[in-house]
């Protein structure tokens, strides 16, 4: 049986109407990883954004396959399949680290309540193995000791120094399951020790058929990663799209939500 994978053809990405980045053509199966590297302003996080469902792709088109939803059926859309960590935590400051994992957990279709016996199987094996396999869905509690930030569950998010909260938001990877991790700069503010951890936990996924796709300025420690990389554009240069058109800001606000 062919590997599930990812399909850009032709994928171009942009802001409003003005095309910033592409026409990228790329496959990345089950199991591998996607290093965007670039410039600042080259477009990965348009890129990124659009992989995840935020804005609409200009030109061209994302396949899917073999991935499959939480309801077991084909997935269509990558959104579906992928959990999406931007530069954005997307955590509410004023409740506790725990409620926000809980809700991330029940809104991406994970097990933060009620989990599986194999769940906890893995939990019980992770709590001996930093280095997770990013298949099981874990508690808060569970998924945040995974991060290096064991009993922190009842404080405020925004209590957390900048590095914690980095590393809570990656915590929301781990309490839902989702084949797919689309990651925007994921170590930024994390130190040494984190950011090996963070390439533990990658690594797990990958190593269970997951797929991660990162824009990073850093060395991700990413054995064999794929690489893309985009070159800064001259903004004079005219691409698909009509660069020199007005954005429309209610689109591109309601495009851009909270993450
Ligand atoms: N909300 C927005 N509205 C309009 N243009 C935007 C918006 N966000 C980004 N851009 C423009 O899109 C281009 C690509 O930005 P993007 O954030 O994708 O770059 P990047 O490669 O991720 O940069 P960095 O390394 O600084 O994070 C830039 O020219 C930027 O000015």
């Amino acid at each position: 049986m062919n590997p599930a994978k990812i399909v850009l053809q032709g994928l171009v990405v942009g802001r409003g109407a003005a095309a910033v980045a592409g026409p990228f053509d790329a496959v990345i199966a089950a199991g591998e990883a996607l290093v965007v590297t670039g410039p600042n302003g080259a477009g990965k996080s348009t890129l990124l954004r659009t992989l995840a469902g935020l804005l609409p792709p200009l030109a061209g088109a994302i396949r899917l396959e073999g991935l499959a939803g939480v309801d077991g059926e084909p997935a269509e859309r990558l959104a579906d399949v992928a959990h999406y960590v931007g530069h954005r935590h997307g955590m509410k400051s004023q409740i506790s680290v725990g409620d926000n994992l809980s809700f991330w957990g029940r809104y991406l279709g994970g097990a933060a309540t009620g989990r599986s016996e194999r769940s906890r199987q893995n939990a019980e094996r992770d709590r001996n193995t930093p280095a997770l396999s990013g298949s099981a869905a874990l508690s808060p509690s569970e998924a945040l000791a995974a991060v290096g930030l064991p009993g922190i569950d009842s404080i405020p998010f925004g209590y957390l120094s900048a590095g914690q909260q980095r590393r809570a938001s990656l915590a929301r990877l781990i309490v839902a399951h989702r084949p797919v991790w689309i990651l925007d700069e994921p170590t930024s503010a994390l130190d040494t020790a984190s950011q090996t951890r963070f390439a533990d936990l990658v690594a797990g996924h990958l190593g269970s058929g997951g797929i991660a796709i990162a824009a990073t300025h850093h060395p991700l420690g990413l054995e064999g990663a794929k690489t893309l990389h985009i070159d800064a554009r001259d903004p004079r240069s005219a691409g698909p799209g009509t660069p020199d058109a007005p954005l429309d800001e209610a689109d591109l606000a309601s495009a851009e939500g909270w993450l």
